[in-house]
């Protein structure tokens, strides 16, 4: 039989916690085979971020080249990207596939991880390419170049083209995440937070979950739906873990290795 396969385009965590680690750990989670395009290496921990290398434009190049022309990726999310050229190089390569755009501007610990270079290349090719995108609030925000409400600002970007999970993580009582559709009102999906600080790396694994369960063949609205639910499963595992020093890591596999 040949699995579904799913393809992250995305950077290193030394850490284990968030980019290709959390994106692999959760693709295996759910019974995928996980490609993996490296875009950045990052020197971190549950601490913070100590350094970013961005790997060179032609090693990406590639790498997606070397995946692209072997295997038969199903669906593709990207996390991290670091330069506009490779946010460029994305959008070229990969318009056309189910493609979730994870858009990484800033990590938990405050560390900017796109400029507003990468912030207008999304803008202007990366965005209209996707099938979907998953904002937090502030990523959002930045990429429509004004503050709202989640909802309008969900309801602006599907205006730009794709669908539009805007995620709302939070520690107490409920979460909210929208989702929008181009041309349709946005709907909330309201789910309980798991209170714990170990949520580092919780976007990349929902965006990760998300390409995972499309590879699979599902929806687009099943799809965010189950990610949503493996995510919340996962947030349970990892506040009863005690590691590092600082933010730990969401635990991206399940004990009994069973697809969510
Ligand atoms: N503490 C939490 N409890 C339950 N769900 C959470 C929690 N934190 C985040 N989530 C969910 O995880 C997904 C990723 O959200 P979010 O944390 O906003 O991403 P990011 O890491 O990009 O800021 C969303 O579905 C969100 O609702
Ligand atoms: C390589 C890489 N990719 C993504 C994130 C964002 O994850 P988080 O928002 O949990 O810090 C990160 N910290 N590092």
């Amino acid at each position: 039989m040949t699995p579904a396969v799913a393809l992250t385009v995305a950077g290193t965590d030394s850490g284990g916690a968030a980019g290709i680690a959390a994106d692999l750990a959760t693709f295996a989670a759910l019974g995928v085979h996980g490609a993996c395009v490296v875009t950045a290496v990052t020197a971190q921990d549950t601490t913070g971020i100590r350094d970013v290398h961005p790997v060179p434009l032609a090693s990406v190049e590639s790498q997606l080249d070397a995946v692209l022309d072997d295997l038969p990726v199903a669906a593709v999310k990207t996390g991290m990207l670091g330069t506009p050229e490779v946010v460029e190089l994305l959008a070229r390569h990969l318009a056309g596939r189910p493609l979730v755009v994870d858009p990484v501007l800033v990590a938990t610990s405050g560390v900017v991880l796109g400029d507003e270079h990468v912030v207008a290349a999304y803008r202007a090719h990366l965005l209209p390419a996707a099938t979907v995108i998953t904002p937090n609030a502030h990523e959002a925000a930045v990429l429509l170049g004004r503050a709202t409400d989640p909802a309008t600002a969900a309801a602006a970007l599907a205006d730009t083209g794709p669908a539009v999970v805007l995620t709302g993580g939070g520690t107490r009582g409920t979460c909210t995440d929208w989702l929008a559709l181009p041309g349709q009102r946005p709907v909330a999906r309201t789910h309980r937070a798991v209170p714990t600080t170990n949520d580092h790396g919780t976007g990349c694994t929902f965006s990760a979950a998300l390409a995972a369960h499309l590879a699979r063949g599902a929806d687009l609205d099943a799809a965010v739906h189950h990610a949503g639910l493996f995510t919340v499963r996962q947030l349970d595992v990892s506040r009863r873990w005690t590691l590092g020093r600082g933010r730990g890591p969401v635990a991206h596999t399940t004990p009994t290795g069973e697809p969510a």
